[in-house]
């Protein structure tokens, strides 16, 4: 669902729009400098100034003091020069510089990432590391899930992370940030302005790991974490109170080092299967295959659909080559700047969430029905259910990290079902892009994992033959490590559809 009601822009849960992002920043960068440009106008002013009082006093020296002094016009003009100039020069020291190009940084803070959107970033990293088991240091200098990239994190970057952990009260996995932020420091080079800025420093990491050891009961490293951080920042009272303080409580107490609190699990939030890198292979006994459909529609003789068998109970297939390159590429341009953060349905309050479980961005296409005709009638001619009765086509988008966690797409409890209110029979997931790493829709009941193929589409049945909800089908897209997976959903209705797939009351 896109959910109009969440005001807040949801930055990183799409990476569609982040060239607007990027622009927004060039625009920044040019601005800050004209900021320098104003500083040097500044300094050149200020500079001719000095050189022109430097003139009295060469010629002064040229001329002799005495001689120089005896000439009214000469006294005369420092003089006057004392009196005034100098009035110049306060005024215009104190005139701040740059008022414009302040106002302008101004201006474009509404538009700018807010926390909530470095939360779901860093939430959105997280998420990667945990369900691929990626190490910090790793994902800190570029190696993603066994790929090397060209790309890696600043020790600010680094840091920071570790704050988001720290405030989530995941010190294991802060600590192991701690650690990629001390490589990262050292792999770069002194940043003088990032330094002004932040002053993240030896001292503030190793007092930052000792924080974290401490919360994991490991107090003896902690106090040798203390011990380092007081080589690099002797002076640092602080610091040292903490930990003398530390010190004297393991003096005291010393049973306490076994005594761990409770932390976290890293990943205890994520509702996600196992199957993310593809680790599930089907069951060998089942006999798969792949067949041209030819059968289920007349014209399909003509245009048969190549289909692949992923499971007979329930009914999954992928039907590949459905959708062309460039009908791809105009579902993602035409829906790229009106995507809204998605949600999902709670029908137990019959009200619609927002959470960390569903991370994208998502568009109802229903604005543009010419694109989508000759998907109806194929759908309708591949899968003999009639696409009168369905929701709209949902084209979604998925942010960093970017998930849908383990669920059902049907959503009617059994004794509710065939009541009036339609509920999601069938699920039809097109998948519009390449996804280099990740974001595989994974069925965790069924060992099933099925990686994107651009133009192909997924085809299941959320039913049993009976018609009721088919646990079976419980399925999640795992967490995008690298790409924009951008898919396009299809629910079908049940009612409408009795004739065309009729209920069998038993076996
Ligand atoms: O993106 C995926 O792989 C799964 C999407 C999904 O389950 C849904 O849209 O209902
Ligand atoms: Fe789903």
């Amino acid at each position: 669902q896109g959910f109009e009601n969440d005001t807040r822009k949801r930055l990183s849960w799409s990476v569609a729009n982040m060239d607007e992002l990027l622009k927004l920043e060039e625009e920044l960068a040019l601005n800050l400098e004209h900021y320098t440009n104003e500083l040097i106008k500044k300094y050149n002013t200020i500079s001719w100034g000095i050189s022109m009082m430097d003139v009295r006093h060469v010629f002064q020296s040229e001329m002799g003091p005495k001689k120089f002094w005896e000439n009214p016009l000469n006294s005369y003009s420092l003089i006057r020069h004392m009196e005034s100039d100098w009035h110049m020069w306060q005024l215009y020291m104190e005139k701040p510089v740059g008022l414009e190009q302040l106002a302008f940084l101004e201006s474009k803070k509404p538009t700018m990432p807010q926390y909530h959107d470095f939360y779901d970033a860093a939430e959105g990293l997280r998420r990667t590391q945990w369900t691929y088991d990626l190490l910090a240091q790793d994902i800190s200098q570029g190696l993603l899930d066994g790929v090397q990239y060209n790309s890696s994190l600043t020790a600010l970057d680094c840091f920071d992370l570790v704050q988001h952990l720290i405030n989530g009260s995941r010190w294991s996995i802060a600590m192991q940030w701690i650690e990629a932020t001390k490589l990262a420091l050292d792999r770069s080079d002194p940043q003088p302005a990032i330094q002004m800025l932040r002053g993240i420093t030896p001292a503030l990491l190793y007092k930052t790991l000792a924080k974290a050891q401490v919360e994991q009961g490991e107090v003896d490293k902690a106090l040798k974490a203390y011990q380092l951080a007081l080589i690099y920042s002797p002076k640092d009272a602080e610091l040292r109170q903490e930990f003398f303080d530390l010190e004297l409580k393991s003096l005291i107490m010393p049973g306490n080092h076994s005594v761990k609190p409770e932390q976290k699990d890293d990943g205890e939030d994520i509702k996600l299967p196992f199957c993310c890198s593809g680790q599930c292979d089907l069951p060998s006994k089942l006999q798969l295959y792949c067949w041209w459909n030819t059968q289920s529609h007349p014209f399909l003789r003509l245009a048969p659909i190549k289909t692949e068998f992923l499971s007979l109970d329930p009914h999954v297939v992928l039907l590949h080559d459905v959708v062309s390159a460039a009908e791809r590429t105009r579902f993602q341009t035409t829906s790229k700047k009106d995507l809204l953060p998605s949600g999902t349905v709670d029908i137990e309050t019959d009200t619609l969430l927002n959470e960390q479980d569903r991370t994208s961005m998502s568009l109802w296409y229903d604005e543009h029905p010419n694109d989508t005709k000759r998907l109806n009638v194929l759908l309708q001619d591949a899968t003999g259910l009639d696409m009168e009765y369905s929701e709209s086509y949902q084209v979604m988008n998925y942010g960093i990290g970017g998930l849908f966690e383990t669920h059902m797409d049907s959503l009617l409890k059994n004794e509710d079902r065939y009541r009036g209110i339609p509920d999601r029979l069938a699920t039809v997931l097109f998948y519009l892009s390449e996804v280099p790493q990740g974001g595989a829709t994974v069925f965790p009941e069924l060992n099933l994992t099925v990686f994107p193929q651009p133009g192909s589409a997924l085809f299941w049945y959320n039913t049993d033959k009976k018609g009721y909800q088919n646990t079976q089908t419980l399925h999640a897209g795992c967490p995008v490590i690298v790409g924009s997976k951008w898919v396009m959903s299809k629910w079908i209705d049940d009612l409408g559809q009795e004739l065309r797939a009729p209920c069998k009351v038993s076996d």
